[in-house]
């Protein structure tokens, strides 16, 4: 078997990291280097000059995603440099011709990205007739949140295309490993290289585990697992930005600092100081589970206090969270356990009985359904709608890995406002 081909894909904004980052993840041991999409959208053709410029040894791959005038746009990146050039597999076959003959004439090659294709082995089989060079068994970036699999795609068509193929979207050592093992001849990587504060490190792993495949059994997880394995993974700053800035809830302080509480919500709506519900609540939730609970917004009197805290804990509740005040905080922060409030005060109020347990309720501005997974820690509270939780909990994973490349170019001395760009991109109107 000849060795497989690494390529990164520099789906950055901004040329200069982008060319840094590619000369880190070559000393790791990538062959081709991709202009990424979203490059040569921020960049232009520019992008594929000057990674032509710096990587003279190296194939650069335009990943212009061509839909339609295939022979231009072909024209264009094979001028500024690009040895393959990327074309949508799914546009019209007049497209894909007018690509394969300008590519013929420029002497370059064309690989055709299977992203959102229905039936991707007769295109494959369509696409080889037509002359495309490479098949790319494609999972795009969104589809990946959503759990869509490009290994599972790249499964379909191995030993059905006659033409090289490449595997790309969301790989990592070990799913490029099993990509290689099941017939990729091209691994295509792009955020877990890009994003990673090693590069190189990154790379090289990746390196080794298409250098000499292994396939290790894969455990099962269930869904809820995975998105409790993430959200725990990431903070709550993180899961906001992922959700668009949207799911924080106002007002709230963890009462003991340092703790974090990542949990499916069992909703609490009780009147202003009658602690029966909450405390009922606690039976009814299981392990794992955060219990949050509408007090009115009242902050005059506590509907939680220690003992509450206590049996919770008894229970292996994640965690509280409470729209009102609590009490008996020094108790409570011995036990270290995550109780977030908008306010502590003394006095509790009667048993009384009033309110609902699981029904939806409003908690310091934000709708809370049980079920709804909630993430707390000590910048806050964010609801994550129980339906989106898988999509958010990956997107919340991509932003970690995202600030984790930030934060490493901050440490070797640019400003926030460089690595961004924040001048460039300042919106215009
Ligand atoms: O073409 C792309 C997105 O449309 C990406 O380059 C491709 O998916 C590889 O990146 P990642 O490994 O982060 O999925």
């Amino acid at each position: 078997m000849a060795t497989p081909t690494l390529q990164v894909a520099l789906d950055l904004l901004e040329l200069d990291r982008a060319v840094e980052i590619a000369e880190e993840a070559v000393r790791g041991g990538a062959d081709w280097i991709e202009a990424g999409t979203p490059l040569i959208k921020s960049e232009g053709m520019q992008a594929v000059r000057v990674l032509r410029e710096r990587f003279p040894e190296h194939e650069i791959v335009a990943d212009m995603k061509i839909a339609d005038t295939g022979a231009v746009e072909v024209e264009m990146a094979a001028k500024s440099g690009a040895d393959i050039i990327c074309i949508l597999a799914d546009a019209d076959d007049t497209v894909i011709a007018e690509a394969v003959r300008s590519a013929r004439k420029y002497g370059v090659r064309i690989m055709a990205d299977l992203i959102n294709v229905d039936d991707p082995v007769t295109r494959s089989h369509e696409l080889a007739k037509l002359g495309v060079d490479y098949i790319n068994a494609h999972v795009g970036i969104d589809q990946q949140m959503i759990g869509r699999s490009s290994l599972a795609l790249l499964r379909r068509l191995a030993g059905e295309v006659s033409i090289p193929i490449a595997v790309a979207g969301g790989l990592d050592a070990e799913t490029a490993s099993e990509a290689v093992a099941a017939g990729a001849s091209i691994v295509i990587v792009g955020g877990n290289i890009t994003k990673a504060a090693d590069v190189t490190g990154a790379a090289q792993r990746i390196r080794n585990a298409i250098d000499r495949p292994e396939i290790r059994p894969r455990e099962e997880e269930s869904q809820e697992a995975v998105i409790r394995r993430l959200l725990e993974g990431v903070s709550a700053p993180n899961v906001t930005d992922a959700m668009h800035r949207k799911g924080a809830m106002a007002d709230l302080i963890s009462i003991c600092g340092r703790v974090k509480a990542v949990g499916q919500a069992v909703t609490v709506r009780t009147l202003a100081g009658d602690w029966a519900k909450p405390v009922e609540a606690i039976d009814v939730a299981g392990p794992g589970d955060v219990l949050v609970i509408s007090n009115e917004g009242r902050t005059d009197v506590a509907p939680w206090g220690e003992l509450a805290t206590h049996s919770a804990r008894n229970r292996g509740i994640a965690g509280i969270v409470i729209d009102g005040a609590v009490r008996d905080v020094d108790d409570i922060r011995e036990m270290k356990f995550p109780v977030f409030a908008k306010a502590t005060v003394p006095n509790a109020g009667e048993p009384k009985g009033l309110g609902e347990i699981n029904t939806e309720i409003v908690c310091c501005g934000q709708v809370v359904r049980p079920g709804d997974w909630i993430v707390a820690d000590e910048s806050g509270v964010v609801v994550v709608p129980r339906e989106r939780a898988y999509e958010v909990a990956r997107r919340a994973m991509e932003v970690k890995k995202t600030e984790e490349r930030i934060r490493e170019e901050i440490r070797r001395g640019r400003t926030l406002s460089e690595v961004a760009e924040l001048l460039k991109w300042e919106k215009r109107r």
